[in-house]
């Protein structure tokens, strides 16, 4: 894959996590609608490669996307609560401005931030809460057909839609990441459902490393952490993509402190340090919900 990199939504949590996991890695460049401070830029992307824009965009997006090798695909209204309006617009119309901009710029590789919500249909009152149980078998394992129980969801499925029409059309590799639940050092406290669906920050930032290193067609995967308590299976991130896990809820006490000394998130260890400097640099461990838009009720 050539480099460039462009990565959307990249002052947001889940970019962070990447940037910090992988950020010394590869050539990025970086876009937000927000400027972005120094401390969330890893060091060696110029002011060049900082776009300040909307991915509806067309023109910004358009530059933006000119000579990369690949996207990471991000940007968005992120909240199960979000309104039609926003999703339209940031979600889905958004989404199609970027995907289409990469597509007809011969881009190699797109991944896509999809989400658990574009399946939470299939969160039914008879399978809950046994689903968020280690001893419970049910899977859902990416083949099976968008169900969401939201707005939001439905903006994530549609996505995913855009994603197998550019990669049909267009030839481009377009891998869809149903992203769990991404908190940093430690599981969502006291939430199963939260720790069944536990995407570590270094888990993130290796499942995006492999979207950009590994060969593919069109894949829809799930983007969790290898836990005990699941009801996605990894099986496909880890044949299509080379996802090899490092983190399990399971070694963290449901009230979130690591049960031992083994590696976990909070030890650091396998994937090592993160690229940025300093720990002054680094968010509160509970990073704040939403930057840009208002918080879901429910996540206060
Ligand atoms: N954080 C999580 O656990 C999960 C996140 N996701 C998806 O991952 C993506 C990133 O989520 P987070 O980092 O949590 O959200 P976030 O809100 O922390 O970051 C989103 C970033 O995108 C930017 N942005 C939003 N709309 C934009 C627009 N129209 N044009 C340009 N920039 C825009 C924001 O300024 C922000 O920096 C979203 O698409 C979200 O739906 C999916 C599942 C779980
Ligand atoms: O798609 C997303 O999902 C996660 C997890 O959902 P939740 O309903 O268990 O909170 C959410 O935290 C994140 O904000 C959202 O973008």
């Amino acid at each position: 894959m050539d480099e460039p990199v462009l990565l959307t939504g990249a002052g947001g949590r889940v970019g962070q996590a990447i940037l910090r996991g992988i950020g010394g890695d590869y050539q990025w460049r970086l876009l937000d609608r927000e400027p972005l401070p120094a401390a969330k830029v890893p060091a060696g992307v110029t002011d060049a490669d900082r776009y300040v824009a909307d991915i509806t965009d067309e023109r910004a997006v358009r530059e933006a996307v000119a000579d990369v090798g690949a996207v990471i695909h991000l940007a968005g209204d992120p909240r199960k609560t979000a309104p039609w309006d926003s999703v339209l617009r940031n979600n889905i119309d958004g989404t199609q401005v970027v995907m289409r901009a990469a597509a007809e710029a011969g881009v190699e590789k797109f991944a896509f931030a999809s989400s658990n919500h574009a399946v939470g249909g299939y969160e039914t009152e008879e399978r809950t809460p046994d689903l968020y149980r280690p001893d419970d078998d049910y899977r859902l394992d990416g083949s099976e057909l968008p169900r969401p129980g939201n707005l939001y969801g439905v903006s994530k499925a549609a996505g995913e839609s855009l994603g197998r029409f550019y990669h049909d059309e267009f030839g481009m590799s377009v891998v869809c990441v149903r992203i769990g639940n991404l908190t940093r050092d430690h599981p969502p406290r006291e939430y199963e459902r939260g720790q069944a669906m536990w995407l570590s920050h270094r888990d993130c930032a290796h499942l995006f490393d492999r979207c950009l290193r590994a060969d593919y067609g069109y894949e829809v995967v799930y983007g969790i952490s290898d836990n005990d308590r699941r009801y996605y299976s990894i099986e496909r991130a880890r044949e299509a993509l080379g996802y090899d896990p490092a983190d399990n809820s399971a070694d963290y006490t449901f009230e979130g402190k690591p049960k031992s000394d083994r590696d976990t998130e909070t030890n650091g260890g396998r994937y090592g340090e993160d690229s940025f400097a300093s720990d002054a640099d680094r968010p509160a461990p509970e990073s704040p919900a939403e930057p840009n838009f208002p918080a879901d009720p429910d996540d206060a």
